[in-house]
């Protein structure tokens, strides 16, 4: 059995849900389909989701909202008419929007998230309709039925091990089951969203769920490349990669796939390959456990923007037992969670998400720092961009750290801090966000140019 999850635009409009169930139904196999809420048909276009959540904050603050709400309508309109599909398919979408529209109006607190699982639930709900019009037996399944139970979680939902028992009955079922991805449900019965781009999440947490052979993960481009192609004109195409390079890349900016999305796939050691909607008979990325040893130690370059350095300097720092748990103490109390924590003999650096940290906490953890540390300095340098280079093995082999920092010269782009860690398989270099795009290309260069 194969757990198939199709992308945001891989269900934008009638002709791409087309194609989709061309996949779905071109092999037998194809038993569990995880889709996203419409996405982006064109660069400048807006996804569902972001037209959804623009929808919930104006009816929060109070704004006019009838032009959000008239744009989500006439994207499942335009996709029903496309697929000739019943009116009454259309309706039980616009129902669903309206239910969560009353529940925040009631100032229900799960009214936001009901709302931004409505592109999903659309979704699943126009797939399954038009495979029946196919003479397919299309199911749509909501994940409270299939038995996705989550913990509610500030920014994203955590799934609870429960689920796995109970998604595996879902092998019992009969034909093609279609399954909303981005939420489930708590124990209280609330609908929850995990964090965005969380569609992968769901359908990793589904395959791991039916112990399927496979997860498919269709996308709008051939494989996972090296580099995001934002960066590098046609970049070399990943063949296969390790859960671990995977998880470290997604992590650091491959937006490709959702950086938690590997875990439950992984646990059970479910392979994951990630095609292309538009090509689906290209091979893809296989994503698996081992891989026998490659001739390149550097498999992957990722770059993520909106970072900063929370720089900390105290003389005989590392004599004073306690300083590091009591400087990162002040950050859990003001809700403020970290990225890394490299340290010098005397300093330390706390890299933050820029939002994570806003303006106005700022000041409070500035003073606080000053107070409670006596540091000599503090400070904080915005405007951060981190580059992760990744591949396994690669920490065991002399020459990749000084091949690297040539790049960054041959860039002529300082590097503000490096972090080998902890991880085995990537290193990574902060830089001024303004050196992001010279430095990915040089290192592109370095690791995967002509020889
Ligand atoms: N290293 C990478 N390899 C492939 N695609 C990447 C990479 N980094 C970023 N991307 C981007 O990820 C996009 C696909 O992800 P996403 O937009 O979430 O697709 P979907 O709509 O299928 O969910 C690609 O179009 C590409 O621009
Ligand atoms: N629609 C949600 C969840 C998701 O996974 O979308 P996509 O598959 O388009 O990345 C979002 O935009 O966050």
């Amino acid at each position: 059995m194969k757990v198939v999850k199709f992308g945001g635009s891989s269900v934008a409009s009638g002709n791409q849900i087309k194609k989709i169930t061309g996949i779905i139904t071109s092999d037998e196999k194809r038993r569990v389909i995880v889709v996203s809420a419409p996405g982006k048909r064109s660069s400048d276009d807006v996804k569902v989701t972001d037209l959804l959540i623009q929808l919930g904050d104006s009816l929060q603050i109070g704004v006019d909202h009838e032009e959000a709400y008239r744009q989500v309508i006439s994207r499942f309109e335009e996709i029903v008419l496309d697929l000739n599909l019943d009116e009454s398919v259309l309706r039980e979408v616009q129902r669903k929007i309206d239910d969560s529209i009353a529940l925040i109006r009631s100032e229900d607190p799960t009214g936001i998230d009901a709302l931004k699982a409505c592109g999903e639930d659309g979704s699943a709900l126009v797939v399954s309709a038009y495979l029946q019009t196919l003479g397919h037996e299309g199911t749509y399944v909501n994940p409270k039925e299939a038995g996705i139970l989550v913990k509610d979680q500030p920014g994203g939902a955590l799934v609870l091990e429960e689920s796995f028992e109970r998604l595996y009955k879902l092998r019992e079922r009969q034909g093609t089951l279609v399954i909303p991805g981005f939420f489930g449900f708590t124990e209280e019965d609330q609908l929850v969203t995990f964090s965005r781009g969380g569609s992968d999440i769901t359908g990793s947490i589904v395959a791991a769920g039916v112990k399927a052979d496979l997860y498919e993960n269709f996308t709008d481009v051939d494989s996972v490349f090296c580099v995001n192609p934002m960066y590098v004109e046609n970049p070399r195409p990943l063949t296969s990669l390790t859960y671990r390079e995977m998880r470290e890349l997604s992590y650091a900016g491959f937006g490709v796939f959702h950086d938690e999305a590997l875990i439950p796939a992984f646990k059970e050691k479910i392979p994951v390959c990630i095609k292309n909607t538009n090509n689906p008979t290209a091979p893809g990325t296989m994503i698996v456990a081992e891989l026998p040893e490659r001739e390149e130690h550097v498999v992957g370059i990722a770059s993520d923007e909106g970072f900063l350095n929370l720089y900390v300097s105290k003389y005989l720092m590392n004599r004073e037992i306690g300083f590091g748990r009591r400087l990162l103490q002040i950050l859990e109390d003001e809700g403020v969670s970290f990225e890394h924590a490299p340290s010098g003999i005397d300093d330390m650096s706390v890299i933050i998400r820029e939002h994570h940290l806003p303006k106005d906490k700022e000041e409070i953890v500035l003073q606080r720092i000053n107070d409670e540390l006596q540091v000599d300095m503090v400070l904080i340098e915005r405007d951060m961009a981190m580059i992760m280079i990744v591949g396994e093995g690669m920490n065991q082999t002399i020459g990749i750290a000084s091949s690297a920092t040539s790049a960054f010269q041959e860039a002529g782009v300082n590097i503000e801090m490096i972090n080998q860690g902890s991880s085995e398989v990537s290193m990574m270099f902060g830089v001024k966000s303004e050196g992001l795009g010279p430095a990915v290309q040089a290192l592109y260069k370095v690791f995967f140019g002509e020889k």
